[in-house]
């Protein structure tokens, strides 16, 4: 008998699953809201002009392909961190935050947990609700994933009081997730003052923080401020660990660009955890890709390159803002008996929209509307040609 036979079918992906069942509709209006992927007013997906450039001149230079280290390009890695955490970052300027690049930030999620699983930190804290594919990256890490409250599904808004409560029930020195921005797949991010208040608390539960940075540029759409929560961590004085994407601000998606980096005390002490970030990668993937890396790196490193990719990184949130606003009013003309506000409320790729898994289920099987089963809608995918078939087959289930 095959050595196979015991191979059982998996279930489909609840995000990359819509895509493929999408792809196999024939039906001539259907809509892929599903997946966090740009699109643009035509649905069409979106190469930024800058990259494009950028790419002429990386093909122009005639690079070889040799290997690229295990810790990746270090001057993509240097400047995704200053990206992140700002130029004037202390413990950037003092040379002790590890840095490595990674397959994306799917590729920084799995290093880190098991990084984590493998120093004793057996057990991450992360929101609920999240990114659906956060528990099984921590889960396959070897870590026991547990959830603090977000999310209040009765008036569509940050729980602040049941999070902090949350927060401070997690058992000392654990590590709790947090997202730097655009939270997915709620769009609801902590203000300022609430950044501050969940600092003191993960400061006085000397809990390891760790930030998934997957769309700066897509809150406030200037990628150059979507990481103050961060930088308020790092200036309170936590040693952060962090993962950026460069999926969805460049539009690298299918390049798999990102970063891990971690706040060390000391330049001794961030070379002793780059070792083992080392350690880590040679045995998964060995090293990482080099195009992405180098276009994300030409970009980075000139700053009228950089001034581009920001303005073109704020058009897309820019175009993402304008279809919160005209869903959002659409449905009320309609006539819907339901509060959309949260629709203009939430920010970055996602609106979070409250339908039930039926409501969803038919939006899909009777409208060919295809998005996740916890409601969530990725603005990317609604365009001014698409919007009010969307917002009809909304209100019809709804109602
Ligand atoms: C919060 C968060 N972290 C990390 C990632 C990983 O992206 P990367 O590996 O491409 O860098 C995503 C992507 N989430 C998407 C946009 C796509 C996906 O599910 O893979 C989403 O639709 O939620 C994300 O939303």
């Amino acid at each position: 008998q095959s050595p196979w036979a015991n191979f059982t079918q998996a279930p489909p992906d609840p995000i990359i699953g819509l895509t493929e069942a999408y792809q196999n509709d024939d039906f001539p209006q259907k809509v892929n809201v599903g997946v966090g992927a740009y699109r643009d007013d035509s649905g069409m997906p979106f190469v930024l002009p800058v990259v494009r450039q950028v790419e002429k001149e990386i093909t122009a230079e005639e690079l070889d392909h040799e290997y690229s280290g295990i810790a990746g390009c270090p001057s993509f890695v240097d400047l995704a961190m200053k990206f992140a955490y700002g130029e004037d970052c202390v413990p950037l300027l003092e040379g002790r935050i590890a840095g490595v690049q990674t397959l994306s930030g799917t590729g920084g999620l799995r290093v880190f947990g098991e990084v984590l699983n493998s120093f004793g930190h057996t057990e991450i804290h992360i929101p609920n609700p999240s990114w659906g594919n956060h528990v099984p990256i921590f889960r396959n890490a070897g870590l026991d994933v547990k959830t603090y409250s977000y999310y209040n599904k009765e008036n569509s808004s940050l729980d602040f009081e049941g999070m902090i409560a949350d927060i401070k029930n997690i058992p000392e020195g654990k590590c709790i997730l947090l997202h730097v921005c655009a939270h997915n797949p709620t769009g609801m991010d902590p203000q300022i003052d609430q950044w501050k208040e969940i600092s003191s608390v993960v400061k006085e539960k000397k809990l390891l923080p760790f930030f998934d940075c997957a769309y700066q540029g897509f809150a406030s759409g200037d990628a150059r401020i979507d990481a103050a929560s961060l930088r308020l961590f790092v200036e309170d004085g936590h040693k952060v660990a962090l993962v950026q994407s460069f999926s969805k601000n460049m539009g690298l998606y299918g390049q798999r660009v990102g970063a891990l980096s971690v706040v060390a005390d000391s330049q001794e002490e961030a070379q002793r955890v780059l070792s083992q970030l080392k350690v880590h990668i040679r045995p998964s993937y060995s090293n990482p890709p080099r195009h992405g890396a180098r276009i994300v790196q030409k970009i980075l490193s000139d700053e009228q390159k950089t001034d581009a990719f920001v303005e073109q990184c704020s058009s897309m949130a820019g175009r993402i803002n304008s279809m919160r606003a005209t869903l959002k009013q659409t449905l009320e003309d309609l006539g819907s008996s339901r509060d959309w506000s949260h629709i203009t409320k939430q920010i970055g790729m996602f609106a979070y929209s409250g339908l039930t898994k039926e409501e969803v289920t038919v939006l899909r099987e009777k409208h060919h509307i295809y998005c996740t089963l916890d409601g969530r809608i990725s603005m990317a995918g609604v365009t001014s040609k698409n919007v009010k078939y969307i917002a009809e087959a909304i209100h019809d289930v709804s109602k």
